[in-house]
């Protein structure tokens, strides 16, 4: 790695490592006790920096308790394998970091607590008192209330958010591969990538489906999509293989380091941007589109042509223009049913005719996050 990767994950304070299922789990099903042990050997190295640690390995844990041969396809059968297994990782991960005299604590997150202010904070606040007490926080999906719709579905990409969430400085993505390969690592003359600036560059990156099957979930596509969203908040991912966990943290690491591309600043929204499922969408006129992304203003009823979906006032939806791309998403603050009536015309027209409660915004410049295209 260059001097400034290898700087940034060495000085880095606070960290996110995340670390996947096929890393904590035996060829035949179930937590492979050595390998956690390696894990929180690694880690506790590194005992005066602040680690989130996301681990994936509940569903897999519970297969063979629950005399389970395989990942079961059926949700009710995964979220009863992880409710079994979260346990049971919790449990190793206790006896493991007492080794060390430290504490863990279990935190499970849903997208659905991204998305409310309220426990949005509550988690951050309950991170920040587990590091002033000297805990290890260990993050999961909450994957016994998560339902198909609402799932992360994959642990990169809530690791990312959690990196936002703990205003964290580096993202280590920790898996059964050494990095970002060109292709699959498996396929003839693959190489391995050692820096991402620009997404750009990953262009001809062939990304494939997780190594072995039945283990891990998202394959590269939820690593790549995890990194962007860390870097785009301004926090440098590094991914490698949980071997080199240690070496990774020293910066030190052979991996794929992906440099920062934006700013810290989108703050609570986003989840909106990244981990929310739009009930319905709204399409803009030419004018709208260029108020909306480019001045960054409020969306009023003006300049609204259709309404899709059905949404009720506070939910997410996509903002499209005239071709049906997506250019951002928002809260809207009205009920799918309720603007037909209201579109293309102005507040003030609305609010004599209907009263002042019909002056307000469609979607509000504050619930309002503008998407990469
Ligand atoms: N371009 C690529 N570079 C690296 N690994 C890849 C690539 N395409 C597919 N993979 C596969 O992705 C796997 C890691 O994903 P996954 O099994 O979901 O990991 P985890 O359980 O650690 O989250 C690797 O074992 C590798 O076989
Ligand atoms: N919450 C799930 C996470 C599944 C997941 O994302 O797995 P992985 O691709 O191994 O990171 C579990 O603990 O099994």
């Amino acid at each position: 790695m260059a001097g400034a990767s290898r700087e940034a994950a060495a000085g880095a304070r606070r960290v996110v490592v995340k670390v996947g299922s096929s890393s904590l789990t035996t060829a035949a099903g179930g937590l492979d006790a050595d390998r956690v042990d390696a894990l929180v050997d690694a880690l506790a190295k590194h005992g005066e920096r602040e680690i989130v640690l996301v681990s994936s390995g509940a569903i897999a844990a519970g297969l063979a308790p629950l005399g389970l041969g395989g990942r079961p396809r059926d949700l009710a059968r995964q979220q009863a394998a992880a409710s079994v297994g979260q346990g049971l990782l919790l449990a190793r991960y206790t006896a493991s970091y007492a080794r060390y005299g430290r504490r863990v604590g279990q935190v499970l997150l849903t997208t659905d607590d991204m998305s409310r202010r309220t426990h949005y904070r509550n988690a951050q606040r309950t991170l920040e008192q587990l590091f002033a007490m000297g805990a290890v926080p260990v993050v999961n999906e909450n994957d016994t209330v998560a339902t198909e719709e609402i799932r992360f579905g994959d642990n990169d990409r809530l690791a990312a958010l959690v990196a936002h969430l703990a205003r964290a400085d580096l993202l280590v993505l920790l898996s059964d591969v050494d990095g970002l390969y060109n292709g699959p690592p498996a396929a003839p003359g693959a190489a391995r990538i050692a820096e991402v600036r620009d997404r750009a560059e990953l262009a001809g990156v062939r990304l494939g489906p997780a190594g072995r099957a039945g283990v891990g979930t998202g394959g590269m596509v939820t690593k790549v999509e995890a990194a962007r969203i860390a870097t785009g908040e301004g926090v440098p991912v590094v991914l490698t293989s949980a071997v080199h966990a240690d070496a990774a943290l020293a910066g030190k690491i052979t991996g794929t380091y992906f440099h920062p591309t934006g700013r810290r600043a989108r703050g609570r929204l986003l989840w909106l941007a990244h981990a929310s499922t739009p009930q319905g969408a709204l399409v803009l006129d030419d004018g709208a589109v260029r108020a909306v992304t480019e001045r960054r203003t409020s969306l009023l009823p003006a300049g609204i042509r259709a309404v899709e979906g059905r949404f009720t006032a506070g939910d997410p939806v996509e903002l499209r223009d005239g071709t049906g791309r997506a250019v951002a998403r928002g809260l809207v603050a009205f009920d799918a049913e309720e603007l037909p009536r209201l579109l293309g015309r102005s507040t003030r027209e609305l609010a004599k005719e209907l009263g002042p409660a019909y002056e307000r915004e469609v979607v509000h410049r504050d619930d309002l996050v503008v998407l990469d295209t």
